[in-house]
């Protein structure tokens, strides 16, 4: 779906500060894919890139991010360079940052924000009927409907990383993109809203890119996983492999640093009751 091939991407327009350097990778149909790596190591920077997000004074200096989508209504492939991803921001591909209350507006009420993003051809039909299906997508992250009145600020840090994941996914974007969806929460409100995020990619069977600095969410729920560190990918291969057989001293390192993991992931314990 995405091919990111050689790609150096930086900051500044005088001078060049290299966040990424010399990175390839695929970005395959029907997956979740693991972004590891400490603080700086570039992980958010490779995510802007992929989403084509180059307003932060972004910029590729070399190689290329190319994405492969289908238009959900006319069938046809489309084929782009990430530069012109911002035409298929919500469509195809969505993203949720970290930082929920930094995104969503604090003035506005949380229907009017769902409503206010939505492609055109979304918002047919009467506004009782539209908020109805939002509400009812809402209540699949266990998010009452009052919760479509509420302002950001009356809403627990948790419900608002919620609201976040459904206003991604409510279009069903081929591509969600996550940077670190759940660090600021604690682990148990962190542990739904990740298996909220499995769910959706198994129900939508889109592919889900989840930035982490903690290898234990990555453990949960990815199947593939790449660590960066400086700027370059050190480690990359099936999430199961790499904590099996960690190649690199730091990620050795990063994976003995973990408290012990016990339990089945995750990912594994769907469908199950409590
Ligand atoms: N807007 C920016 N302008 C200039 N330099 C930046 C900018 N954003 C990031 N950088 C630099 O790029 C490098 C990589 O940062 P990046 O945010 O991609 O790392 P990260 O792995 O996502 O870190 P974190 O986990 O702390 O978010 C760092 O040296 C950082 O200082």
């Amino acid at each position: 779906m995405i091919t990111i091939d050689n790609v150096t991407v930086g900051y500044g327009t005088a001078g060049f500060i290299k966040a990424v350097d010399e990175v390839s990778l695929t970005i395959n149909d029907n997956e979740i894919l693991g972004i590891a790596g400490e603080s700086g190591s570039g992980k958010s920077t490779l995510m802007r890139a992929v989403y084509g997000d180059f307003s932060t004074g972004l910029r590729i200096q070399s190689g290329s991010v190319t994405g492969r989508f289908t238009d959900a209504r006319t069938g046809r492939s489309i084929e782009a360079p990430s530069s012109q991803f911002r035409q298929l921001w919500w469509d195809q591909i969505s993203y949720i940052p970290q930082g929920s209350m930094s995104v969503l507006n604090p003035l506005m009420r949380i229907e009017k924000q769902v409503v206010d993003g939505l492609p055109r051809r979304e918002r047919r039909g009467s506004r009782a009927e539209l908020r109805g299906r939002i509400a009812r997508f809402f209540a699949g992250f266990g998010l009452a409907e009052n919760v479509l009145d509420a302002y950001p600020h009356q809403l627990s840090g948790g419900m608002r990383q919620r609201v976040l994941v459904a206003i991604a996914a409510f279009v069903n974007p081929r591509l969600i993109l996550a940077d670190e969806p759940t660090t600021a929460l604690d682990v148990v409100v962190q542990k739904k809203i990740l298996l909220m995020m499995v769910e959706i990619q198994r129900r939508q069977r889109n592919s889900l890119v989840l930035v982490s600095h903690d290898l234990g969410v990555h453990y949960q729920i990815t199947d593939r996983l790449i660590v960066m560190h400086r700027g370059k990918i050190v480690e990359a291969g099936p999430t199961a492999e790499i904590f099996a057989n960690p190649r690199h001293d730091y990620t050795r390192n990063l994976i003995a640093s973990l408290p012990r993991l016990h339990g089945r992931r995750a990912a594994d314990t769907l469908g199950e009751t409590a």
